[in-house]
């Protein structure tokens, strides 16, 4: 629980602005009765707790008047200081300065906020937080752990606004909303119901969503299990497969061996294939030449090649014999060309000659013609009309 140690108050209302008016009020716990005349400082002690914890000056005190007032010290400038020194809600020590201004103007006074600071021991270690880096306001409200509205209202509620409970409902209810926080818990209510509706509306997503993934993580453990043991097989066949590659190896040699062999059977077979075509070639002349045989030599070898023998010189004297032949014949195959050569000439010479008789004969028959046609003509008598005119007679008639 907060509690308060005392506080200082220098140049607000009757309080004087010097150091030497200084007064510092000791709080007694558990409790502290103020007690003095009319005037004697009790509210405005009250009004710089509210002012010290909440920041907020008496109403109906704008443009200075909680400040004390300089025309009374007769100085044209007043600075007024509250300090409160309290133990926050954790049992803490802190301290809070607020301080103001006013200046005295010409008809009027001049009034200022100066800045505020909070001084809080963190780890040994005393932390200054001002109103300028910090919103001291709402830092106090949480270091004493007490609402606004309750330290306005209740804790330090003026005297002349002691009486709000007994004022019109409507503002009544908003103090006490104030007091309790209501309008905040009906606000936090109605987001925790937006929230909860929300969230229920996810609940079910989420329920539909884990219904499908648990189907997907049985489908997944599933193939997991699969996996595992495709896995496992895999493995095992790799070690089999290695085995084989192992085994395959030398096998592998072996058939290059026997590759190197084959293809060798293959050249062999070849050449054997050739051998046989060869031998039966061998056969079948064999056979030819037996069956060109007519008369059967029953003698030696010898005796055989000596016939063969003098056969071979047979056929050389034949072959002289032939060559004379061919050389004789030469000059004469030469002849026949020549002969041929004159058929021809004298083939083409017949051929001219032909045309000659061929248009000779046109021409008799021209003139075989024209003697008949002048004999009609002139009405002379031949004596050979209807067949052809020999060459004398044709001749006669020209000098008739
Ligand atoms: N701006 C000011 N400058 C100087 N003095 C001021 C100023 N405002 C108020 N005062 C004086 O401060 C005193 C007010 O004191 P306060 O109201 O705190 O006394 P109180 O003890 O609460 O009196 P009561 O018992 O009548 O309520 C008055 O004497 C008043 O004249």
């Amino acid at each position: 629980m907060s509690m308060i140690d005392k506080m200082s108050i220098m140049g607000i209302r009757a309080f004087g602005p010097d150091d030497r008016d200084q007064q510092v009020i000791r709080f007694q716990h558990p409790l502290t009765l103020l007690v003095g005349p009319n005037g004697a400082g009790k509210t405005t002690i009250i009004e710089c707790l509210k002012y010290a914890t909440t920041g907020d000056q008496p109403q109906n005190t704008k443009g200075g008047a909680f400040v004390h007032d300089p025309k009374f010290a007769n100085e044209t400038e007043i600075k007024a200081k509250v300090r409160l020194q309290c133990r926050n809600v954790q049992g803490h020590l802190i301290q809070v300065e607020r301080s103001m201004m006013a200046i005295q103007k010409a008809s009027s006074i001049q009034f200022k906020t100066l800045d505020g600071v909070l001084s809080k021991k963190r780890n040994d270690e005393v932390v200054h937080l001002t109103s300028k880096c910090a919103e001291l306001n709402k830092q106090m409200v949480e270091e004493l752990g007490v609402s606004k509205a309750v330290l306005e209202h209740v804790i330090f509620c003026h005297q002349e606004e002691s009486n709000w409970p007994l004022s019109e409902g409507k503002s009544v209810k908003q103090k006490f909303d104030d007091i309790f926080a209501a309008t905040r818990y009906i606000k936090a209510l109605e987001e925790i119901r937006k929230v909860q509706k929300s969230q229920k509306a996810d609940l079910r997503d989420n329920k539909v969503e884990s219904t499908h993934l648990k189907v997907h993580c049985e489908g997944a453990a599933e193939k997991r299990r699969n996996l595992q043991t495709t896995e496992t097989k895999l493995q095992a066949s790799k070690v089999s497969v290695e085995k084989i590659t192992q085994q395959i190896k030398p096998l592998e040699t072996h058939i290059i061996e026997l590759r190197g062999k084959q293809s060798k059977i293959e050249v062999m077979s070849g050449q054997v294939e050739a051998t046989k075509s060869r031998l039966q070639q061998m056969l079948d002349d064999e056979k030819k030449l037996k069956s060109r045989i007519k008369n059967t030599f029953h003698g030696t070898d010898e005796q055989l090649a000596q016939l063969q023998n003098d056969q071979e010189k047979i056929v050389d004297r034949k072959r002289s014999q032939q060559l004379d032949c061919e050389r004789q014949l030469q000059p004469l195959e030469e002849q026949i060309n020549d002969f041929s050569k004159q058929k021809m000439k004298y083939s083409v010479e017949q051929g001219k000659l032909q045309q000659v008789v061929k248009n000779a004969e046109e021409q008799r028959k021209h003139r075989d013609e024209l003697i008949r046609g002048s004999s009609e003509e002139y009405n002379i008598s031949l004596p050979y009309i209807g067949s052809d005119l020999s060459s004398q007679e044709a001749t006669t008639f020209l000098h008739l």
